[in-house]
């Protein structure tokens, strides 16, 4: 099963409102009978609600994933709805997967409020709004503009108390609002804002936004930083953020193109 990585427009840990954008970085998750070496807390997570409430048997598990980990960029919430999917799938088990994805998030402990944002993101494509607390979606829309999505991809995210970021639950709540009718302005404060809090080098933001970039931020809880422009305006942007370290270029998905995809291979 395919899902995809994400940026973030607005960090639901704050006021349990996320919102969150699928982008061309996949991960491709299958299962077979047999047994796993080894297992991470999420995947071992996962297997194991399985085998207890649907008594399937031991299962190998084989990712295969474009997304770097630690990094901010929904590494956790596209191979948690990829392997649900996939184990859903081959066993003919009807599941909301989205939204069990964030209840077996929380359970592993690698994710706060769930993520439902980027569960939901990573696994229709397009652009997410959701509140997490009630693993309510709220909309799915495409991004409204043909973009160029850069990517400062930092892995090993430092040990961060992510607890501070519930203090600026107002703020947030207020950049959500902002997000549902203006999604650049809104990845643009909520980008600018997560890496003021987190104590982030805000430079390499900085340094894209005087060269051209529309939006750019702190993606998830970092440390990768995003830059968005229009298709062709990327040169002096990929040329500035590559000072700091490797730059992905990538593009938004859109709902639905994993259909598409599998379509087109007929
Ligand atoms: N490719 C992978 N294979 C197996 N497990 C993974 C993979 N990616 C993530 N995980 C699981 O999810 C956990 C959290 O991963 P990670 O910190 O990369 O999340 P993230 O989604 O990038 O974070 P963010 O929500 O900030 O974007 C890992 O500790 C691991 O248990
Ligand atoms: O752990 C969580 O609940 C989250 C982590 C980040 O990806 C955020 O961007 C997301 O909105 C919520």
């Amino acid at each position: 099963m395919q899902t995809f990585g994400g940026i973030s427009i607005v960090n639901a840990i704050p006021s349990w409102y996320g919102s969150s954008m699928a982008i061309d970085l996949k991960v491709n998750v299958d299962v077979e009978e047999g047994h796993s070496t080894f297992q991470s807390s999420l995947v071992k997570t996962i297997l194991d609600y399985f085998r207890e409430t649907y008594n399937i048997p031991e299962l190998k598990v084989n990712i295969r994933s474009e997304i770097p980990q630690m990094s901010g960029l929904k590494s956790s919430s596209a191979v948690s709805t990829a392997l649900i999917a996939a184990i859903s799938e081959k066993f003919g088990i009807e599941v909301d997967i989205p939204k069990l994805s964030a209840i077996l998030s929380i359970k592993s402990g690698v994710s706060v409020t769930g993520a439902y944002d980027d569960a939901t993101a990573a696994y229709y494509g397009g652009v997410s709004f959701t509140y997490n607390k009630e693993f309510k979606l709220i909309k799915m829309e495409n991004f409204p503009e043909d973009i160029s999505i850069l990517i400062l991809a930092i892995g090993n995210r430092p040990n961060i108390d992510l607890k501070i970021l519930k203090k600026y639950n107002l703020l947030f709540e207020e950049i959500f609002k902002i997000a549902l009718r203006d999604i650049i302005t809104a990845m643009k404060l909520n980008g600018l804002a997560i890496a003021e809090i987190l104590g982030y080098d805000k430079e390499p933001i900085i340094s894209a936004l005087k060269n051209g970039a529309i939006a750019s931020g702190i993606s998830g809880n970092g440390p990768s930083i995003f830059a968005l422009c229009k298709e062709g305006d990327d040169g002096p942007i990929y040329e500035s953020l590559s000072k700091y370290g490797k730059v992905i270029v990538t593009r938004a998905v859109e709902i639905g193109d994993r259909y598409r995809k599998i379509d087109n291979t007929r």
